[in-house]
């Protein structure tokens, strides 16, 4: 018999939303994308798309109770959520089915999405409703996600004028928002904008706190670029995580400019419910659903005329989508070079390159880095073999091949290089590897020895990408009047075309769609995603050691 692994259940208990954005259809989709089997009760029904909520017909609270039965009498539920439940009646039925449901057994992870007003400003929750959601709902709570307003309205209903508008407001709030019941209190930080010095500022005034920096920045909490697309100096999104045993967390996130934002909390609030039903813990499962909205957000297709959905599915179609350049082309590979900006931009624009650029860099540099590359591609060309050994499709059969005979091919202009600058073939061969090249060649080669495909592509893609980067920056500068970059006289000139050639981009872009494909063809857990990143950080690390060595050859 097949072994399956156990499939987690998860019920949403919200309203419904015609548009599919939000509500009860953005927790069905989000529940699918996470793998979970997805249960719902409807609360009410909306009339709304992307300009505004336009009509609420509620269920009445006996078919709420008939429907909340009809699931928990046989479905094992591993996780609930609750978002809009519109009135006093359908709030208090939710509280009392539940409760006498759980009468004797626990009951199992509750996410409160306390919805009180659409992003649209409609409101999806009765004034009178509030005390009830504090009262009775959120004591039975493991989290409560409310956003900047709901937080306001939920203080304001105990202590007028609760106005949130920055981090340290944000951390007063969690903490009297705990003490309505909930085991834990997360605040979205989506409508306050924080900036790292807030971050830092808060950080360091609270010892215990922890920073989730959601791999967006180095050791030293500076505000990295990708050196692709990513603002200077970025406005942040920070989440509020505080829970009963009196731990405190921040998640940092760059902020996503984007109208495509309905939807959002309802998807987070399922995405936490969907990691909560698998058993992660709360800080984990926070992280990961704060990724995976985010990456939503960024996935997004403009549709309609107001403000669209989120892509609740981008895990499983970015690949599928015809124009995946609206937006964010290669969203995996994106967020790995986001990883690492800081790093990475020091290997792409390395002063070997700008140097190579002006064409004033040193022979002796040159000449060290084309003779230790030359048998650094052996091991390159090795660890493409070792790809092919793992494919199990002819298509992943033939990049492999095509990407070798690429080097093969890339090895011809070496030599030729090589000769142009009075470097023989033989002298070539005979010259010594250098510590460095072995360090990176081995590692290639033991990433392709005990690692799955996508990891050792991962590995590859650091070189692939960043000499792609290299060719393609080089030109664009030279292009620009008075420009730093030389062409004409510049004894490198040659190698800055090759890499910003048509081949090699061509090379870079099947690396990029095969690294995208397997990505979400088997998508990562997060630790595997976490071990990735592990990889491309190292070799990406290897890659700047690369120029600094030439760096260092110089006399
Ligand atoms: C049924 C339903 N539930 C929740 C929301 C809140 O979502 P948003 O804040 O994106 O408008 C909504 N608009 N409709």
């Amino acid at each position: 018999m097949l072994m399956k692994t156990p499939l987690r259940s998860v019920l949403t208990i919200a309203g419904s939303d015609s548009s599919g954005g939000a509500g009860i259809q953005a927790d069905l989709k989000t529940f699918a994308a996470h793998g979970c089997y997805g249960a719902s009760v409807i609360t009410a029904l909306t009339a709304q798309n992307t300009q505004g909520v336009h009509g609420v017909h509620p269920c009445p609270p006996e078919f709420v109770a008939q429907q909340i039965h009809s699931v928990l009498e046989d479905l094992e539920i591993n996780a609930i959520k609750t978002g809009m439940l519109y009135d006093v009646e359908n709030t208090k039925q939710v509280v009392e089915s539940l409760k006498t449901h759980y009468k004797n057994k626990p009951l199992p992870s509750l996410v409160c999405d306390p919805v009180c007003v659409s992003t649209s400003g409609h409101t999806l929750l009765h004034p009178e409703s509030v005390e009830l959601l504090i009262d009775e709902l959120f004591p039975l709570a493991t989290l409560i996600t409310p956003n900047k307003a709901e937080a306001e309205l939920l203080l304001s209903s105990r202590n007028p004028f609760a106005d949130i508008t920055s981090l340290e407001d944000m951390l007063s709030a969690t903490e009297q928002l705990l003490s309505f019941g909930s085991a834990a209190v997360l605040l979205k930080g989506g409508h306050i904008t924080s900036t790292m010095t807030d971050v830092i500022r808060i950080s360091s005034g609270h010892p215990g706190i922890n920073v989730v920096r959601q791999g967006l920045y180095d050791e030293n909490m500076e505000i990295l670029q990708t050196g692709i697309d990513v603002a200077d100096h970025p406005e942040l999104v920070v989440d509020v995580l505080y829970q009963s045993n009196g731990k405190k967390s921040l998640f940092v996130m760059p902020r996503v400019d984007s109208t495509s934002t309905h939807g959002t909390g309802c998807t987070l609030s399922s995405a936490i419910a969907c990691e909560l039903a698998c058993g992660l813990t709360l800080e984990e499962a926070t992280k990961n659903a704060a990724v995976f909205t985010h990456m939503g957000i960024e996935a997004a297709h403009p549709m309609g005329k107001g403000h669209g959905p989120l892509n609740h599915l981008h895990s499983l179609t970015t690949l599928k989508i015809p124009q995946r350049t609206l937006y964010n082309p290669y969203p995996f590979t994106r967020m790995l070079i986001q990883s690492t900006a800081k790093l990475w931009k020091e290997y792409v624009e390395h002063d070997f390159v700008k140097r190579l650029g002006r064409g004033v860099l040193e022979i002796e540099a040159f000449s060290h880095f084309i003779r230790q590359d030359y048998h650094f591609l052996k091991y390159y060309a090795r660890a493409y073999g070792l790809l092919a050994a793992k494919s199990t499709s002819f298509l992943g059969i033939e990049s492999s091949a095509q990407a070798i005979l690429n080097i093969l091919q890339e090895i011809q202009t070496h030599r030729a290089l090589c000769e142009s600058f009075c470097i023989n073939f033989q002298e070539l061969e005979n010259t010594p590897e250098a510590t460095t090249t072995t360090a990176y060649g081995s590692y290639l080669i033991t990433v392709g020895l005990e690692g799955d495909a996508t990891k050792l592509l991962v590995a590859l893609m650091a070189c692939l990408l960043g000499y792609g980067e290299v060719g393609l920056w080089l030109t664009k500068e030279a292009s620009k009047e008075n420009s730093w970059v030389v062409m004409e006289g510049n004894p490198y000139k040659k190698w800055i075309e090759d890499y910003a050639g048509q081949h090699y981009q061509n090379a870079v872009k099947i690396g990029l769609e095969t690294i995208e494909t397997l990505a979400i063809a088997d998508p990562p857990s997060p630790a595997r995603l976490e071990e990735w990143r592990g990889v491309w950080e190292r070799c990406t690390r290897l890659e700047r050691a690369f120029w600094d060595m030439a760096m260092d050859a110089r006399k």
